[in-house]
């Protein structure tokens, strides 16, 4: 029996100014999943995609099964069994469920589309894959959340033998999560083999059986899952010992005094009664589970949600933030999760993105901008943040997503602003920039900058807050001193206690 399924050799892929594959190799066995790590830039999306057959390779060469084979386009690596479950969602928000899962494969009765069928078969796939959605809904009224688990079963519908996964839980929940994990050990046991990418450690120790490491458009090397540690992954990822994957934060606060505070906001449906304080210097961290109602708040902090009730301080003093533009006048930062639709003019260039939020700070006495001052305060972010771009004109719709999310991060850094609300903000970002970022954070603290963070990523959460907050049922239900918490601690608040089951399955 062949055990090879898939074997690429010598992969290469040049963009203009941009070797992003210089000869790689990767190895794939039947009924295997394979962690594919790296950091931001080093090519895991490249080489998928032209697994996938979206992009050609200028040289080295495939074989599936031990037979080689050109990929000439996205059909003919369907037809040859290869599906792929993008980073970016995929579908068309204006058609059904059903259609988007069969989009292109409909079935059809006297040369007309047969919606019944269709709608049968993708109650079928849904059952089969425990998947509780209506296969009439429009896509576009489905939460991100389920709009994924759509793109999965789409890619799924086909029978794969081999299934790319680029980043697939970065929009989901933790329960979600674990769904996609059984998926995954159901079709692995049914003998498909899978290629899954993530930057989440915990993932790929939970899933995978063996690792490939690529750095720098380079293949590193590829190691058993159980014999392996983070510590040598991260190794091989970005070249260096990493002691530390966070740094220390020497102080909890400035000043102990009040920076922003706001009493009693309540939304109906979004929050209620929410009451909390940042000091100049303090990171106060917000946890809970996605739909808990922690993007809503920093959405009403920030004048995106208008609350009913309550109050807001600036420096004891009370201030109206009705919308975003209030709240920028009163210095209030808001780094959103949806970084790319937000974030970021795609079709500009690195250094205009990093700027553009704060370009009163690059004019000169004559009242031009001062190119050079940009370029220099662009190339620190690029250093520090190990932005991975050509040049600093490079628009940024070409860059890796990891990296566009880095040059968001750039821009929010650079307006200097009192209070800085980041939700996910190392969200698909890489160990080593990950290190980075919370040193940033450290820094504008040190300034007198309060920073409040949300992030379901409990070990980050617990290491970067000087404070938790613990969010559930859209209301805070707990302080805590993340010094002196623990994980299950926190989940026990969250889901109960007497539970034990649910609150491991909710930890994994
Ligand atoms: N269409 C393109 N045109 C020009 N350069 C590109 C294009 N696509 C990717 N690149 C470059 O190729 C390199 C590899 O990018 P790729 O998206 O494969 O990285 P990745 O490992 O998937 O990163 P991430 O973890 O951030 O998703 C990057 O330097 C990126 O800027």
């Amino acid at each position: 029996m062949i055990k090879k399924i898939l074997s690429m050799k010598g992969i290469k892929k040049i963009f203009p100014g941009v070797v992003a594959l210089s000869g790689v190799n990767l190895e794939l066995e039947k009924g295997q999943v394979l962690g594919l790590l790296g950091e931001n830039g080093a090519g895991k999306s490249t080489l998928m995609k032209i697994l996938a057959g979206s992009y050609k390779p200028d040289g080295g060469e495939i074989y599936l099964a031990e037979q080689k084979v050109e990929i000439q386009d996205v059909n003919h690596a369907k037809e040859l069994g290869i599906s792929i479950i993008y980073q970016e969602l995929s579908l068309c928000p204006n058609l059904t469920v059903a259609e988007n899962i069969y989009a292109f494969q409909e079935p059809t009765r006297f040369g007309l589309i047969d919606d019944q069928k269709m709608i049968a078969m993708t109650q079928n796939l849904f059952k089969e894959l425990d998947i509780d959605i209506s296969p009439t809904a429009m896509v576009k009224d489905l939460s991100i959340s389920n709009q994924q688990m759509v793109e999965i079963a789409k890619a799924l519908s086909t029978n794969p033998k081999i299934i790319i996964m680029d980043e697939p839980t970065s929009a989901l929940s933790s329960k979600e999560t674990e769904k996609l994990f059984t998926i995954i050990q159901k079709y692995k046991n049914e003998g498909a083999s899978m290629i899954y990418i993530t930057h989440r450690m915990e993932e790929i120790f939970a899933i995978t059986d063996s690792i490939s490491v690529l750095r720098d458009g380079q293949y590193i090397g590829t190691v058993a899952t159980e014999k392996t540690t983070s510590e040598e992954l991260i190794k091989m990822m970005v070249g260096r010992e990493m002691n530390q994957v966070y740094p220390n934060k020497d102080f909890h606060y400035v000043k102990d005094e009040k920076l922003l505070e706001i009493k009693n906001y309540r939304k109906e449906k979004y929050f209620y009664d929410v009451s909390f304080f940042v000091r100049p210097g303090e990171i106060v961290g917000l946890y809970g589970l996605m739909g808990s109602g922690r993007t809503e708040i920093a959405k009403g902090i920030f004048g995106i949600i208008k609350k009913e009730s309550g109050h807001m301080y600036m420096k004891g003093k009370e201030i109206k933030v009705k919308d975003p533009f209030q709240a920028i006048e009163h210095n209030i930062a808001f780094v959103t999760e949806d970084r790319k639709n937000e974030g970021l003019v795609l079709s500009a260039g690195v250094y205009e993105n990093v700027t553009m939020a704060n370009l009163g700070r690059f004019l000169n006495k004559f009242r031009m901008i001062d190119k050079e001052k940009e370029v220099e305060v662009t190339s620190q972010h690029i250093k520090d943040l190990r932005i991975k771009t050509p040049t600093f004109y490079q628009t940024v719709n070409k860059l890796s997503g990891g990296n566009q999310q880095k040059i968001v991060l750039a821009k929010w850094f650079e307006i200097d602003p009192e209070v800085l609300i980041l939700d996910e903000p190392t969200r698909g970002i890489d160990v080593g920039a990950k290190y980075e970022i919370y040193k940033l954070m450290i820094e504008l603290a040190r300034k007198g900058v309060g920073i409040i963070i949300i992030s379901s990523d409990l070990p980050e959460i617990l290491n970067v807050s000087d404070r938790l907050l613990v969010i559930n049922e859209k209301r805070i239900i707990a302080e805590l001193d993340p010094k002196q918490t623990t994980q299950e601690e926190i989940m026990t608040h969250i889901i109960g206690r007497g539970d034990r089951h649910g609150q491991t399955k909710e930890l994994a």
